[in-house]
């Protein structure tokens, strides 16, 4: 006699909640996958009618599974927002090129205008031209660092209120231990905020906050989504590695550790009078930084200048160095396309094209 769904009694069991250890069929699992996910977003006011709101669209798992849950909610609860595919094309061929060709495809299975930014447009380097010059070891700190303000530089483009990303609590969790681990007071305070702010207004949240990474992946096996399984070509991040290991040791005894962890995360909080970094805009390129040069620009001069490792052990004069001419000039256009964008928008109709991302005001000159 088969098990009987531990929610509906009807149907029979087929999956383990993980998070819960109840035996539940198909449907039921759906449905509180989903609802799980709408209380997050409703418990944590994450979004109001007519927000435009850009998916960071990888074609992994958890992004996929992003983009078909927000379109399933906001068409079920009349959420009222305008969503937007956002992909970063970082240049890693035999990967990232693959796996752009997968949210292709969920363009058009969801129907959702896709933008995809890449860093050889944003920074002249792509990550494979990176690894060349830096070689394996440091690669993730350039793209950890380009990527994220490269979702920032797309969602000016599509002039977006809100970036919502795949994280999910096993990723919360492992960076709650690696800022314990590292005592860095500062990001672990932010961490496990559910929303942020990114480039001056753009907000940055993850609805999948509390949802586990194996039931994110039962979830796209058995709604059959289609995503893109294969690991980055490049070297991992070998420290958060170790809190991964770590984590997944802690839930084969006790399962409920992941949540635990994002509990106690959350209930951790920074003494009033701990001096933390103030937020200030960088020097040459306007990115939101707590040094008068960010991350990303000085990375990036030490690439142009022959030093990569400038950036990851960078001294006080190479971060103070004055603004180059040419950063300057490049990230002042795309602010400037940006502005006229967002006038553009005030000031006339959307472009008519239903799946079109480019928000002209005729629909045709910029659409192909
Ligand atoms: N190239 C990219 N373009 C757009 N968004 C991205 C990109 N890479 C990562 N993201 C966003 O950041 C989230 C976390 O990415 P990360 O690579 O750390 O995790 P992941 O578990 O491999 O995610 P996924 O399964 O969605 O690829 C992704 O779910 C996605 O929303």
């Amino acid at each position: 006699m088969p098990r009987l769904c531990d929610i509906c009694n009807d149907a029979r069991a087929i999956v383990r909640r993980p998070k819960t250890a109840q035996s539940i069929c198909k449907e039921c699992f759906f449905h509180v996958f989903e609802t799980e996910v709408h209380n997050t977003i409703v418990d944590s006011n994450l979004f109001k009618p007519g927000d435009r709101v850009g998916i960071g669209a990888s074609g992994g798992k958890d992004s996929t599974v992003l983009a078909y849950v927000m379109k399933t909610l906001n068409d079920r609860y009349s959420y009222g927002l305008d969503l937007y595919l956002l992909s970063v094309d970082e240049g890693i061929s035999g990967y990232r090129d693959d796996s752009l060709e997968t949210v292709k495809r969920n363009k058009e299975q969801y129907g959702l205008p896709l933008l995809i930014v890449s860093y050889e447009q944003l920074y002249g380097w792509s990550m494979d031209s990176i690894v060349a010059a830096v070689g394996r070891k440091n690669n993730c700190t350039f793209c950890g660092v380009f990527r994220r303000q490269a979702l920032d530089r797309g969602a000016l483009m599509l002039d977006l209120d809100h970036i919502v990303t795949g994280h999910n609590a096993d990723d919360v969790a492992e960076t709650i231990l690696m800022n314990i681990f590292r005592g860095d007071i500062s990001r672990l305070g932010r961490c496990t905020e559910i929303a942020t702010t990114g480039e001056g207004y753009i907000v940055r949240s993850k609805p999948f906050k509390y949802a586990y990474e194996k039931e994110i992946v039962m979830y796209a096996y058995l709604r059959r989504l289609d995503y893109f399984s294969t690991e980055c070509t490049y070297s991992p991040n070998a420290y958060r590695g170790y809190a991964r290991e770590f984590l997944k040791k802690l839930e084969r005894v006790r399962p409920s550790a992941i949540l635990d962890i994002i509990h106690s995360g959350e209930a951790m909080h920074v003494a009033k009078d701990v001096q933390l970094p103030s937020l200030d805009r960088c020097q040459r390129c306007g990115y939101i930084s707590s040094n008068s040069i960010c991350k990303a620009c000085v990375l990036l001069e030490g690439l142009e200048r022959g030093i990569p490792k400038l950036g990851i052990s960078r001294t006080k004069q190479d971060v103070e160095a004055g603004p180059r001419e040419s950063d300057l000039v490049h990230f002042e256009k795309l602010r400037q396309d940006a502005l006229e964008m967002r006038k553009t928008r005030q000031n006339s109709a959307a472009c008519p094209q239903s799946a079109c991302a480019c928000r002209s005001e005729s629909g045709t000159e910029n659409c192909s």
